[in-house]
C-alpha cells in the first residue's frame, strides 16, 4: 500500500482527480466528536457543505440534530465537543455537522471510491479496514490549520503505519497531538465551545471499536460507522 500525505488547502485550491482511497483525518474535534455521536447512538451524519446548509436541512428536518463549532449559536442544537456530546441520548437520530476543517475535508473528496473520516479513537478500526481493503494507495488528508495541524498528521502517520503492517508505537504519535497548537488553545479556553475533558478525550486511543466511512447518499455527504470486530 502507497500513502501519501495531503494537505487540505491544497486539495480545495487545486481540485484534481479524485483518489481512489482518501482517509481526511480531524483529531481536534470533529471526528472524535463524530465518533462520540454514533457512540450516543446517532445513526447518520450529514457533513454539511455551510452552516446555511446545516440550516435549512434541519428545517426540512427538525428532528435532526444540527451541531456546528465554535460556540452555541441560534438554530443549532450541539456544538462540536466530545466532553459534552458523551452525555446527550442521540439513539437513532441524524446529526448534521459543519465544522471549520474536517467535514470540509470530507466533501473535497468526495469523488473517491472510499472516503473514511478518523482520529485516534478509530485508528486501529481504521487501519483494519484500510488493510482489508487492500487498497494500492491511499491518501491521508490532513484538515487542520489549512492542513498543517500536528495532531492531524501524527494521526495520519500513525495509523498509515498500522495499515501497512509497521510495528508503529503510539507514544510518540500521541505527544506531538497533545503538544499541538489545538490541544494547547482548546486546554486554554482559546476555542469555543469546549469541554475540559475534550483534549483528553481526542487523545483517547482506539477508544471505539468501528471505523467510519463516508459517501454520497442523494447528493448528501453521509458519514456512518462501520463495525470491525
Ligand atoms: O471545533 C473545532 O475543534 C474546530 C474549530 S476551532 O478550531 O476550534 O475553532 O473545528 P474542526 O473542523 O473540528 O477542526
Ligand atoms: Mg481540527
Amino acid at each position: 500500500m502507497d500513502t501519501r500525505f495531503s494537505n487540505i488547502a491544497d486539495l480545495v485550491e487545486t481540485p484534481s482527480e479524485p483518489p481512489s482511497v482518501a482517509v481526511v483525518i480531524d483529531v481536534m474535534r470533529a471526528y472524535t466528536v463524530a465518533a462520540w455521536a454514533f457512540a450516543q447512538g446517532a445513526e447518520k451524519i450529514v457533513l454539511a457543505e455551510s452552516l446555511d446548509e446545516a440550516l435549512a436541512l434541519k428545517a426540512r428536518h427538525p428532528d435532526w440534530v444540527a451541531l456546528k463549532d465554535g460556540p452555541p449559536a441560534p438554530g443549532f442544537d450541539a456544538v462540536n465537543s466530545p466532553g459534552l456530546l458523551r452525555s446527550v441520548d442521540l439513539g437513532g437520530r441524524t446529526v448534521v455537522q459543519k465544522t471549520t476543517a474536517g467535514t470540509v475535508g470530507a466533501l473535497a473528496v468526495k469523488g473517491a471510491r472510499l472516503v473514511l473520516c478518523a482520529g485516534f479513537v478509530v485508528a486501529e478500526a481504521t487501519a483494519r479496514l484500510l488493510r482489508t481493503h487492500d487498497a494500492p494507495d491511499v491518501v491521508f488528508v490532513v484538515t487542520g490549520e489549512d492542513g498543517r495541524a500536528e495532531e492531524d498528521l501524527a494521526c495520519a502517520q500513525y495509523i498509515a503505519g498500522r495499515a501497512t503492517g509497521a510495528g508503529t508505537d503510539a507514544a510518540e504519535f500521541l505527544r506531538r497531538a497533545a503538544a499541538s497548537r489545538a490541544a494547547v488553545e482548546l486546554a486554554q479556553g482559546i476555542r469555543q465551545g469546549v469541554h475540559p475533558d475534550d483534549v483528553a478525550l481526542c487523545l483517547e486511543l482506539d477508544r471505539f471499536p468501528f471505523a467510519m466511512v463516508a459517501a454520497l447518499e442523494d447528493s448528501l455527504m453521509v458519514l456512518r460507522p462501520h463495525a470491525m470486530p
